[in-house]
């Protein structure tokens, strides 16, 4: 005889950062917001949002582990859970665990793969059987770069950050990830881009041609890198550059601005130049440097 399944109280998802390969910054819309084209991808350094039913009904608890950051309704994990609570219909309580390693204001989009892993916790938890689409259109809300963790490891974005389109990129690459420890915040990096360029630019033929392939190599987009915040982001912020110019120095194969910044990563071939160009910087104690590898998987739950 089979006992009756036990149902699931309790889940946890690995919230991985990205980087943006190729970023492009477009017209200004309407809306205020900007369109844009980017190639991003997910590095293996991860924050860990653990969602667990509660007694006390209809009630948010988030605790944090990262000082400084509120656990109240500004948090974009406890935004994602209200929302998704509130399409679902359900009232339930929810006690949720935020272990942060992402560092913030860091253009590695922490905050938006929270509130990613946080909607596809409470698919699961409350059996919602809602689709990839429909956890997207619950994250769209909450941010731009929400959408794109739900078709990690890789994906075209474009629109505002809601049309994305998974791509596979093959073989691997190591990560160095230097953070100067002061956040760019994303909202005055898009300003000053916009006041500060001339016109905007189109994407290269190269990068049209790019756009929509289902499978791509690393080096067909390693000399189509770019990131049109560089210039108004490391005009502000020199040691930025010259944080970019150390990771080619080191044998990096490329090396970028990530997002708005302030974070800036290398690509290496293996894990002996990585671990080799990131103790280059050892001496800088203002610095955080992450070796990881880059995702090779889907934003996962783990009962
Ligand atoms: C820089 C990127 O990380 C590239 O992936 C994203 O475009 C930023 O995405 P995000 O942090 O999720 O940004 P949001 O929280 O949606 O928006 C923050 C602010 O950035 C500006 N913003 C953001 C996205 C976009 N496509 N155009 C914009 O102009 C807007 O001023 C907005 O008020
Ligand atoms: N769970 C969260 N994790 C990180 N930041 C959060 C979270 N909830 C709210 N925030 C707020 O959002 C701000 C920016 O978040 P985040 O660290 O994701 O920025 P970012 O890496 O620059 O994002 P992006 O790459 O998407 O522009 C933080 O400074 C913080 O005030």
């Amino acid at each position: 005889m089979t006992s009756p399944a036990t149902p699931t109280t309790a889940v946890s998802v690995l919230a991985p950062a990205k980087v943006n390969l190729i970023l492009r910054i477009l017209d200004r819309r309407p809306d205020g917001f900007h369109n844009l084209w980017s190639l991003m991808q997910t590095v293996r350094l991860e924050d860990t949002v653990s969602v667990r039913l509660s007694d006390e009904h209809e009630e948010i608890r988030l605790h944090c582990d990262a000082p400084g950051l509120a656990v109240d309704h500004t948090n974009l994990v406890y935004r994602a859970a209200a929302a998704a609570l509130r399409r679902s219909g359900r009232s339930v309580g929810l006690t949720i665990a935020l272990g942060k390693r992402i560092p913030m204001g860091a253009g590695l989009g922490g905050g938006s793969s929270d509130a990613a892993a946080t909607i596809l916790a409470l698919n699961q938890l409350l059996n919602l059987g809602w689709t990839v689409k429909d956890m997207m259109e619950v994250g769209q809300a909450l941010g731009s770069d929400v959408p794109f963790f739900f078709t990690a490891p890789s994906a075209f974005v474009s629109g505002r950050g809601e049309q994305v389109a998974p791509v596979r990129l093959v073989g691997s690459k190591w990560v160095v990830l230097v953070n100067p420890g002061f956040p760019v915040e994303t909202k005055w990096a898009y300003h000053r881009l916009s006041s500060t360029r001339a016109a905007v630019r189109p994407l290269s033929p190269a990068q049209a041609a790019l756009a929509g392939a289902a499978e791509v190599s690393w080096n067909t987009v390693l000399p189509l890198m770019e990131n049109d915040f560089e210039t108004p982001v490391f005009d502000a912020h020199p040691i930025l550059r010259q944080i970019r110019t150390r990771l080619l120095a080191e044998g990096a194969e490329a090396a970028l601005l990530s997002g708005s910044g302030a974070t800036v990563f290398g690509l290496f071939a293996d894990e002996a130049t990585a671990v080799r160009a990131a103790a280059s910087f050892q001496y800088d104690t203002a610095l955080t440097v992450f070796v990881v590898p880059v995702g090779s998987g889907p934003l996962a739950c783990r009962v």
